[in-house]
């Protein structure tokens, strides 16, 4: 590739990075504000590659770095050296990289004056070549997030997990029908929870079975809430976060009789465009969960809004974008949303409560509170007892944990909290 051609991915690489540890958004927030919008599809691809690689490397190529910088330049050429260094750690050509570094910065007037320490750096970088990257201990979490992560976990623990964030997410498929007869075609591996795993997918609208949506994209422990409720047909169940619709297509796929409400009305549209694909129904409402008041559920689905702390191996983006300051609003909101819930579901009637957080404080915090707040409320560890459930990863009060390094040998899995909660007759 000559460096003209690498410059455009690169740069919107370095767009996405500036916004994402110096804006504090997310990178689909960035992507859906057209940062890529000017690229070929093969060039956005290789964007994201690059930005997505650079955060999950972003702790090591600032330890890389540390070496050579006396002290630490502004956050834009900052970005610039971190792109180039974990390019250079997975054996990029030294020149083509050193010379595209030197180039962005230059280009920029705030930050041209920095080409000649950029060029001393990446070359000194490139020395080092990726054994001495391969060396680095492995990208820790930054501080916010690792202290109450290491304090409910401890360091053994979260190492484990920063491994396999390192190591990124294959992709993970939830099928519409027979799981066996989809994974001839697939190819790839079934896990105990009836999830199919790619290594290495490709276009996911390329692979076998999408266009006539007898698939859809779920991590494989994103699948599990569903398997916890246990969905029977022509029952009335009510997802009451749903967007994008992994859960609603598993409940709906289920013959249940299936209410899906989000507050988000682009995220609603993707609901109604996977259902479309898959060819499945649920009645789709766009609403705030605490304005829709239709009651007599058997079942309610509740994915609450949180951190997504337990997404970081497919989402490097959220420990650079956030900073825990919503910690508090989303754990009162949580809570608000289980008594609204409560208040939904028949007497005798079960909550699946989830969220793909790693915080007990959004997981078995909000249950035990749940339990004092509401007087004959029961939590039902037998609804853990389903295929692939692996009975280690319960709790003593009768949830699950999952977390990411459960699985790690396959590729790990998210993060999540789920417990069933039976409503008193
Ligand atoms: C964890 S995601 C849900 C994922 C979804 N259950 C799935 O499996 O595809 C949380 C969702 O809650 C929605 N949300 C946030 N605040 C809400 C509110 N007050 N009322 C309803 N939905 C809300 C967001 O738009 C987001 O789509």
């Amino acid at each position: 590739m000559s460096q003209q051609q690498g410059l455009g991915p690169r740069r919107a690489a370095l767009y996405m990075l500036d916004q994402v540890t110096g804006e504090g958004k997310l990178l689909p927030e960035v992507i859906g504000e057209g940062a890529l919008q000017h690229l070929s599809p093969e060039d956005r691809a290789r964007a994201q590659r690059l930005a997505t690689e650079t955060l999950r490397g972003l702790a090591r190529a600032d330890r890389m770095l540390a070496r050579f910088l006396q002290k630490t330049p502004p956050l834009q050429v900052r970005n610039v050296l971190r792109l180039c260094t974990v390019e250079l750690a997975g054996g990029e050509a030294a020149h083509g990289v050193v010379n595209a570094g030197v180039e962005m910065v230059a280009r920029n007037k705030r930050t041209s004056s920095m080409k000649g320490l950029v060029n001393a750096v990446l070359r000194k970088v490139a020395s080092e070549g990726p054994e001495g990257w391969a060396k680095l201990a492995l990208p820790r979490m930054p501080g916010w997030l690792r202290k109450p992560l290491k304090d409910a976990y401890g360091p053994e623990v979260i190492a484990a997990i920063e491994a396999v964030q390192f190591a990124g997410a294959p992709l993970d498929i939830t099928v519409k029908g027979d799981v066996k007869a989809a994974n001839d075609v697939l190819k790839g591996e079934i896990l105990p929870t009836g999830s199919i795993r790619l290594k290495d997918a490709g276009q996911v609208s390329a692979l076998p079975g999408f266009e006539a949506g007898d698939w859809w994209v779920q991590d494989a422990a994103a699948a599990i809430p569903v398997l916890v409720l246990d969905p029977q047909k022509g029952e009335k169940i009510l997802d009451l976060c749903a967007a994008p619709g992994g859960k609603t297509m598993q409940l709906a796929a289920a013959g249940a009789d299936v209410t899906a409400v989000d507050a988000s009305e682009g995220r609603m549209i993707r609901v109604g465009e996977n259902l479309k694909r898959t060819g499945l129904s649920a009645k789709t409402v766009k609403s705030d969960a605490f304005a829709f008041t239709e009651d007599g559920f058997d079942a309610i689905l509740l994915d609450a809004p949180c951190s997504a702390t337990g997404t970081i191996r497919r989402h490097p983006d959220l420990p650079y974008a956030k900073d825990g300051s919503e910690f508090g609003m989303l754990i009162d909101q949580q809570a608000r949303m289980i008594d609204h819930a409560l208040s939904l579901l028949k007497p005798g009637g079960r909550l699946v409560f989830c969220t793909c957080s790693l915080l007990p404080d959004e997981g078995e915090v909000q249950v035990e509170e749940a339990l004092e707040r509401h007087a004959g409320l029961k939590v039902e560890a037998a609804a853990l007892e389903r295929s692939g459930i692996d009975a280690a990863w319960r709790t003593e009060d009768g949830g699950l944990r999952l977390r990411p390094d459960y699985w790690a040998e396959q590729g790990g899995m998210d993060g999540f909290y789920i417990a069933q909660l039976r409503k008193p007759q």
